[in-house]
């Protein structure tokens, strides 16, 4: 199963080989569970073992195989984030796919060895989502052959870009480009923010942290100003855009290339999360299978917790979300490193369906991801919401998803719009124009739904199903926003009147992407055992799921409420056959101890034990009096005994 999970034998096995190492290496070890350590102490900790991994990373990876980067760094530095976080997400991804082979062969193999430190600087104090009202300005000076970089007004200062506050010495930088007082858009540019000598910053640059967050607090995510701060023009990243030194400016293949640092997020972002979803749900599923509360049968002894169906219901459904989430990420990132290609040698067809697809997956994995991590704290009842837990702070790294790298509606959003121009093919009888993802747009289904109508029939009556609703939801949507344009509304107008429907085709349309790429998966599987289990995950899927969205398949009639009752069977059924295999579908993530930092979520399963244990190690446990009862409650208390 771990082959499954993680594409290979290979992969299952090197990743067993890294954890097994790093349990022999004290100095990759957190020196004190994360929940003691105040945000700096996080911090130096984790620049502590970066600095040990930096050094030591060629004897436990191959360190050019980013799966095993990720893995190295998930074990050893957490999901909290470290000091170069942004370093590998974005800043070399920026690099690789929009800097000119000549500026690559100048800072690539710096960035890569770690002579350097580099962010991303996007958002603004004021603007994040609308990136073309952004403000700071890279305005080209003709005389110098400089593009002067600078903050107008306090709402242009970058701000959330992360390790930019203290860690970052250079950052790729997004700028209105203005030549000749003409302004050609926002555009990237790579920026020295600090002395590399010293690290302090660099003459008309104004930088700093921007405070504790939700979670994702070693994290220095930051601001910055420029003061007129001057760049060489070679500084514009120049792979697909160029500027002479007269001036000349020469556009891209396509308008949108320079945004492809946030797609490549959006498309590994979604195995990320499926990692946090299962994180969370392995501790939760382990303690639930050592938790004895109540009885079942009176005359019996108390049960463990997981014997409830109110638990298997709470997180069973999550455990196949997550699964699915792993193999639609694994399809989307496959997907992605072919679109890359092409675009780097100047095709550029591709964009708009990665755009569309990763927009509408970002959006629903990190949504359901957050429900999901939330159901599995609570279903720990009062220690899930002890730091011993760890699931807290999985929860909120794992929401930030919902709001970086596009708000998840204004992401929806994005795929809506590729949604309608699909249905105006439809309805235009073009439907032979149709791209792979939406043919099905165009494919007219049964009158009603043949689940439990066909024997047999496998998962097809369930695809159909989803591809009815998904279809019907954006037909009516895009009908609805047409219809508001005919009778004289505004484009924009229209299209803000209709776009919670949007939207909802939009997830529709996604969680239909989740579900085939669920099946294709178990179709392709040839281990019997493992096909086995991961089929009884998928019946559940389809019908937690179908469950789920019936509204939208009831109020046409597709679905009987005779065939909602099947479904709802089906869902319990399927608790009941998944029960004895729920704690092994987790396991099978193979998360070490190391990684999961959970003493409720322990592999040895001794929960109370240590428990004790952690509480005694609190610092608050040092003394038996604290000087705030000295100091404060024990004179009160004095007073009123007066
Ligand atoms: C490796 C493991 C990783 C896991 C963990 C990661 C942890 C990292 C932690 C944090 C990282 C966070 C980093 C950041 O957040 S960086 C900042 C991200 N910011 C955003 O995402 C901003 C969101 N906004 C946008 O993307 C855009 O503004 C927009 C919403 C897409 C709108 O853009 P714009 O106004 O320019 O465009 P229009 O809406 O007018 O659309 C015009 C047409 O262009 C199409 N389009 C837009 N984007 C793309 C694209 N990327 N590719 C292709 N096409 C695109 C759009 O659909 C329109 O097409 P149409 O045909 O309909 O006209
Ligand atoms: C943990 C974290 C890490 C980050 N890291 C980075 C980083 O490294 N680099 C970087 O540049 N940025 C980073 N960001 C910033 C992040 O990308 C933005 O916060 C994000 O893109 C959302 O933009 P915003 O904050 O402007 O939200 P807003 O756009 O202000 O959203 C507020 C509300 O308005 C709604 N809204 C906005 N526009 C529309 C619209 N057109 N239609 C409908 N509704 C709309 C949204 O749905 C939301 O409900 C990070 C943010 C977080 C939380």
């Amino acid at each position: 199963m771990a082959a499954q999970i993680w594409g290979s034998e290979k992969r299952a096995r090197r990743r067993r080989e890294i954890s097994a190492k790093i349990a022999q290496m004290p100095e990759l070890h957190d020196s004190k569970p994360l929940p003691f350590m105040t945000r700096e102490e996080k911090i130096m900790e984790s620049a502590r073992k970066l600095t040990i991994l930096t050094e030591k990373m060629g004897q436990i990876i191959d360190p050019t195989d980013p799966a095993e980067l990720y893995h190295l760094n998930n074990e050893v530095l957490g999901l909290e984030g470290n000091p170069m976080a942004l370093h590998g997400v974005m800043f070399i991804p920026a690099l690789s796919a929009q800097a000119s082979d000549e500026q690559q062969a100048k800072w690539l193999p710096r960035a890569l060895r770690r002579e350097i430190i580099g962010t991303y600087a996007q958002t603004e104090l004021g603007h994040g989502t609308n990136l073309q009202n952004l403000e700071t300005t890279a305005t080209y000076d003709l005389a110098t052959q400089e593009f002067v970089l600078h903050t107008p007004q306090i709402t242009a200062l970058k701000w959330w870009p992360g390790n930019l506050g203290k860690s970052s010495n250079y950052a790729v930088v997004v700028a209105h480009m203005i030549i000749k007082a003409k302004n050609y858009g926002p555009h990237p540019f790579m920026v020295q923010l600090r002395d590399e000598k010293t690290h302090e910053p660099l003459p008309g640059i104004t930088i700093g942290d921007i405070g504790p967050k939700m979670a994702y607090n070693i994290v220095d995510n930051g601001f910055l100003g420029f003061n007129k701060y001057r760049i060489p023009r070679t500084n514009l990243l120049m792979r697909h855009t160029k500027v002479e030194a007269d001036g000349t400016y020469i556009k891209p293949p396509h308008a949108k290339i320079n945004y492809s640092a946030m797609v490549h997020v959006r498309a590994y972002m979604l195995t990320g999360q499926a990692i946090m979803l299962a994180s969370a749900l392995n501790i939760a599923t382990r303690y639930s299978s050592v938790r004895r509360q109540g009885q079942i049968d009176k005359s019996q002894p108390e049960v463990k917790v997981l014997e409830y169906q109110t638990q298997q219901h709470r997180l069973f459904p999550s455990i196949a979300r997550a699964y699915a989430f792993q193999f639609a990420g694994a399809e989307t990132v496959k997907l992605y490193e072919h679109v890359l290609k092409e675009m780097k040698s100047g095709n550029v067809s591709l964009m708009a369906d990665l755009h569309a697809l990763t927009s509408g997956l970002k959006s629903v994995v990190t949504y359901q991801t957050g429900e999901g991590i939330e159901q599995a704290r609570m279903a720990c009842g009062g220690h899930g919401y002890s730091m011993a837990s760890y699931i807290s702070e999985i929860y909120g790294v794992a929401i930030g998803g919902c709001t970086y790298e596009g708000e998840n509606m204004v992401m929806l959003l994005q795929l809506a719009r590729y949604l309608v121009k699909s249905a105006a093919l439809v309805k235009s009888g073009q439907s032979s124009k149709l791209g792979p993802l939406v043919a099905y747009l165009g494919v007219k289904s049964e009158p009603t739904s043949l689940i439990d109508r066909i024997p047999n029939s496998g998962f097809t009556e369930y695809v159909k199903t989803f591809q009815h609703v998904s279809k019907r939801q954006t037909l009516k949507a895009a009908d609805m926003f047409f219809g508001l344009m005919e009778k004289g509304e505004k484009r924009e107008i229209a299209w803000n009147k209709c776009s919670v429907e949007l939207n909802r085709a939009s997830r529709l349309h996604t969680r239909l992407f989740i579900v085939e790429a669920f099946v294709r998966r178990v179709n392709e599987i040839a281990d019997i055992r493992i096909k086995e289990a991961l089929t009884d995950l998928l019946h559940l899927h389809v019908n937690y799921e179908l469950l789920d969205i019936a509204s939208y398949a009831l109020e046409d009639g597709f679905l009987s409420a005779s065939q909602l009752d099947y479904i709802r069977d089906q869902v319990y059924l399927y608790l009941g056959k998944i029960r004895p295999n729920a704690v092994s579908l987790l396991d099978s993530w193979e998360f070490s101890d190391i990684e999961l930092r959970s003493v409720l979520g322990r592999r040895d399963g001794n929960v109370y034990e240590n428990l004790f244990k952690w509480a005694k190690s609190s610092p608050l446990n040092k003394t038996d009096v604290l000087s705030s009862v000295t100091q404060y409650l024990k004179p009160m208390m004095e007073k009123a005994r007066l």
